[in-house]
């Protein structure tokens, strides 16, 4: 499951998530919540889903703007489970 995405399917993938762009051997997106409890709150509800699916993000907070960076660190790079972990952020962000 941890196999590294070929750029093809990387760009494949990113298609699907306009809010997000890659950077590296990682996809990147930021998030400006109302207020900063909000922005923690978003976090918190991340926090939730990525234990339960035991794999985290790293996450970037200023004042209201959180900055969520997913790659598979066990890999080195991208992999399935980040563009799963970026669509569940997506849904996260949008309810
Ligand atoms: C032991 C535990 O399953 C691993 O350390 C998990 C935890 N969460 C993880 N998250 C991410 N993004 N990459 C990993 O390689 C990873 N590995």
């Amino acid at each position: 499951m941890a196999d590294l995405l070929p750029d093809t399917e990387v760009d494949a993938a990113l298609a699907a998530l306009p809010h997000w762009h890659r950077a590296g051997d990682t996809l990147v997106r930021t998030i400006k919540s109302p207020t900063f409890p909000d922005a923690v709150a978003l976090v918190d509800r991340v926090a939730v889903a990525a234990e339960t699916r035991n794999h985290h993000p790293d996450i970037d907070i200023r004042w209201r703007t959180v900055t969520f960076t997913c790659a598979t660190h066990s890999a080195g790079g991208i992999t399935a489970l980040d563009v799963e972990l970026a669509r569940e952020i997506d849904r996260l962000a949008a309810g």
